[in-house]
């Protein structure tokens, strides 16, 4: 069986690629990145670290790559795939979208392929569906419609910390031990073949909501905090009881609507959250703070790890103080080698803080989450270390 994986990056090398070569798959990946395909087709394996005190290594073989600038190799290969799967950014769908489309058309034409899964593995909700969307703008009404029978885009939620990677060979990757892979089987095809270690349900929105709004919410909270106190490792952060104290408030409240909304068991939440604590000092890993508060305008979107949570606390009629805390902490985030950080920056000067909260967050100026942001913002400003 083969796997057209788009992404041979951290997360796709270290967690994606490893579970589907265990799991019995040819590893095709699809990357823009020329040393990282050259090595891959020459290699054709890698090894993987474990981040813990044995330090285990798996080496994981049976696997090739295809350069994303070649569109018709790419094309071919999904259209002869077993299961296509990604891990590239879920801004960058909209660029991997052509070469799925081409290839579920190729599919089509040759009409002997079985069904085929495509499962976005990124962090945020509802990345399938919004491959989908951006694979069918690509497909005529006709395609639409016969691609409706036999390609499905089932929603999944991945955990793993991979950092950025510092080796002497560009293809190890070291990651944490733990990882989940959640997959939604409620809209998948019949007579799909399971893959190993995926855990699969039929309703996806608790998971996801849960990952994202714990693990990544207190993530990104640890990295805006240690930017502005000046650390620059998440272990470094998380060894500052004063910032581990803002994050198990922010996860208290996170953990409220999660508790609120999906009716989890309180006492099982607080040890969750606290696995994810400890996941977060793993000392025999080093995360950057950079790496974690990356792309703030993406962290700060209605939709995702900081609005949703505290505008869904909101509602259920808490303020959300800390989640409003961690905003300012990320429009405080002015790394210069962040695009998305120096827009939000220019935009502040540009515009003020005010209207910058409203355009990056669509939370309106009159809403008390808006003010709760900016009198954050103020005290933190005051805090933050100069670089
Ligand atoms: N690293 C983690 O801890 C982690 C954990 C869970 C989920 N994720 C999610 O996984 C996704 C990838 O994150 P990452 O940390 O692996 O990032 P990464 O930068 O290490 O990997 C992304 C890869 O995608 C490639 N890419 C970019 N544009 C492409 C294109 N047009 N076609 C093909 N490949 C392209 C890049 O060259 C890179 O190799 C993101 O959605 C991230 O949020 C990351
Ligand atoms: O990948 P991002 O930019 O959405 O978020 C950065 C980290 O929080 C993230 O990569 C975590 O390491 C990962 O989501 C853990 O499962």
């Amino acid at each position: 069986m083969k796997v057209v994986h788009f992404g041979a990056g951290n997360i796709g090398r270290g967690f994606i690629g490893l579970l589907l070569s265990q799991s019995g798959y040819e590893v095709v990946f699809v990357d823009v990145s020329d040393e990282l395909v050259s090595r891959l087709q020459e290699k054709q394996q890698y090894v993987v670290n474990l981040a813990n005190d044995e330090r285990e290594q798996i080496v994981v073989s049976g696997v090739t790559a295809i350069n994303g600038k070649e569109p018709e190799r790419v094309a071919e290969a999904v259209a002869q795939a077993d299961l296509v799967t990604t891990a590239v950014g879920v801004n960058v769908l909209k660029h991997i979208a052509e070469g799925i489309a081409r290839g579920i058309e190729k599919r089509l034409e040759s009409g002997g392929a079985g069904p085929l899964h495509v499962i976005a593995c990124e962090n945020a909700i509802g990345g399938s569906t919004q491959l989908k969307e951006h694979v069918y703008e690509r497909l005529n009404e006709e395609l639409r419609s016969k691609a409706d029978a036999i390609v499905a885009f089932p929603d999944a939620a991945v955990d793993r910390i991979v950092p950025i990677q510092h080796h002497e060979d560009p293809l190890m990757v070291t990651v944490e031990p733990y990882c989940e892979w959640v997959v939604d089987r409620s809209r998948m095809l019949p007579g799909a073949r399971p893959i190993q270690g995926v855990h699969y349900v039929d309703e996806l929105e608790p998971y996801i909501e849960r990952k994202l709004f714990t693990v990544n919410t207190g993530h990104c909270c640890a990295a805006y905090l240690g930017y502005i106190y000046g650390y620059g490792t998440i272990q470094d952060s998380m060894a500052d009881a004063g910032i581990v104290a803002k994050v198990q408030a922010v996860l208290e409240e996170t953990g409220a609507m999660l508790i609120g909304k999906y009716g989890f068991d309180r006492t099982e939440h607080e040890q969750y959250v606290a696995k994810i604590v400890g996941r977060f000092q793993n000392p025999h890993l080093t995360d950057e703070v950079v790496r974690v508060g990356r792309s703030p305008i993406r962290k700060l979107s209605p939709n995702d790890r900081l609005v949703r949570p505290a505008l869904q606390l909101y509602e259920m009629g808490t303020a959300p103080v800390h989640l409003a805390g961690a905003m300012a902490a990320a429009l405080l985030f002015d790394y210069p080698e962040d695009p998305e950080a120096q827009e939000i920056q220019a935009e502040i000067r540009a515009n003020g803080l005010a209207a910058a909260i409203s355009k990056f967050t669509a939370i309106g100026e009159e809403h008390p989450i808006h003010r709760s942001v900016i009198r954050e913002y103020e005290r933190l400003q005051r805090l933050a270390v100069r670089k």
